[in-house]
């Protein structure tokens, strides 16, 4: 079993940093090898099981937060925030769809970024590319930039405290669905909100009503709630990685659900590989040069077993090019008899810069390869299983237009992000709608 964990080790590895001290990789290495899971077995089992459900239309998945979570960011208000809008999105999604929705954080742990350069140039001064705060700093400095292995451990910690203030929030009576107002307080008054207070109201109805009848509904103060990040860094994966007591079986215990991200899905490159050794549900992006013959090897590497759950496809293929690479993928793969579960990341294939060196994303984009997806899923007949998307809880300007319409002006008056462009608590809010809507269509 730990021999074929390490067989990765001799294949080529994308996106990895340049650490310069290999000595003090080792150590933080072997500091994360003797830290306490982040995650238990028997959850992630259950994920997997909550996945299968998806992928055979019982249950859809909402996968959503930061696109580079950063250290200084992982404070009460915004993993509070964050999580808010996720459980409001849920609502709107379990409400609007009478749907089960899995929710699944990006969240305690996804801090390194693969990059499309390994530098970047200001003013003539060229350095390491930011890869996210478990690599180097942001901040643009030969000596912030420089790869630095103790952010390893410090990465462990920070997933850590997320991971308990999460699990705080959705076991301690916060998720409790009598608290659907509340999620909504604090947050600016919006017209997303609106629609979301009046579907608020209803559910409050409903909860009267239930209570009046005398029906137990203690299932409705607790939520279940996981956590993914992209299993980028393999110097943080591996010593993660725990033998599990019960079964023998080896878990990367880094997070619930971890995914492959498009440049690093090579069917012979070390991510895949080590990847095909735990038991967590793995995720894998496509990209819009995806062919059915790639999926299907990645299926028969990653899920030889064919097992329900284990393998999520998020495809992120653009708005203009979904409509046209979607489907023969869609079909070859179940012409294979494979059932994947098909989730779209509608952010991923629509990115642009702004003449002022802003990267962002059109709403208007990304709702059209919202239903260019389910579109597909239509006209091949499988699927439509969740929605992959980037988002924060916080009233940043990142994405051009939703109704409050920001333009290209607006967006450097709070842009926050390190990395790439979030849907705002009003946009993630109004892309719950429109899915809501789509959803009961597929399922009517
Ligand atoms: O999150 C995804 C990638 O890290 C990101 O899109 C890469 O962006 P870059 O082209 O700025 O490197
Ligand atoms: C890097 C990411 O996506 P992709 O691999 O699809 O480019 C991401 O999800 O932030
Ligand atoms: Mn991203």
């Amino acid at each position: 079993m730990l021999k074929s964990l390490d067989a990765y080790q001799s294949l080529e590895a994308k996106q990895q940093p340049t650490w310069s001290d290999p000595g003090a990789v080792s150590a933080a290495r072997a500091d994360l090898a003797s830290q306490p899971p982040l995650v238990f077995a028997g959850e992630v089992d259950l994920l997997r099981e909550r996945l299968a459900a998806a992928s055979r239309g019982e249950g859809f998945l909402l996968q959503g937060g930061d696109c580079a979570e950063t250290f200084a960011a992982a404070t009460a208000d915004k993993i509070r925030d964050r999580v808010k809008t996720l459980l409001q999105m849920a609502v709107v999604l379990t409400y609007g769809a009478s749907m089960p929705v899995i929710k699944v954080g990006r969240m305690a742990g996804q801090f390194a970024k693969p990059r499309s350069s390994n530098t970047e140039t200001r003013e003539g001064v060229t350095l390491p590319a930011y890869r996210g705060d478990i690599v180097n700093g942001y901040d643009f400095t030969p000596q912030s930039r420089e790869a630095d292995p103790s952010r390893l451990v410090r990465g462990y910690h920070v997933s850590a405290s997320t991971l308990n203030l999460i699990r705080a929030f959705t076991q301690g009576g916060f998720a409790d669905l009598r608290q659907v107002h509340e999620w909504n307080k604090g947050f600016v008054s919006n017209p997303a909100n609106q629609r979301y207070e009046s579907l608020a109201g209803e559910i409050d109805r409903a909860l009267r009503f239930m209570d009046a009848c005398g029906v137990d509904h203690t299932a409705l103060k607790q939520t279940e709630f996981y956590v993914s990040h992209e299993a980028l860094l393999l110097d943080y994966e591996r010593p993660l990685v725990r033998i599990d007591s019960r079964t023998g079986e080896a878990y990367d215990t880094s997070g619930h659900f971890l995914w492959i991200g498009e440049r690093t899905r090579d069917i012979d490159g070390a991510h895949v590989e080590f990847l095909s050794h735990v038991r967590n549900p793995i995720g894998v992006k496509l990209g819009p040069t995806t062919t059915a013959d790639d999926a299907m090897r990645l299926i028969d590497k990653l899920d030889p077993e064919r097992e329900p759950g284990r393998l999520t496809f998020i495809t992120r293929m653009g708005a203009g090019k979904i409509r046209d690479a979607l489907p023969p993928i869609l079909e070859g793969v179940r012409a294979e008899g494979a059932q994947p579960l098909w989730v779209t990341d509608p952010m991923h294939g629509n990115g642009i810069t702004t003449a002022t060196g802003f990267k962002t994303r059109r709403f208007d984009d990304v709702m059209d390869e919202l239903l260019g997806f389910f579109e597909a899923h239509r006209s091949i007949g499988t699927i439509p299983g969740g929605i992959h998307v980037e988002l924060t809880g916080d009233d940043v300007t990142e994405c051009l237009g939703g109704s409050e319409n920001i333009d290209e002006a607006t967006l450097e008056t709070r842009y926050e992000s390190l990395c790439d462009p979030r849907l705002n608590h009003m946009q993630s809010l109004e892309l719950a709608f429109r899915v809501a809507e789509e959803l009961k269509r597929a399922t009517a």
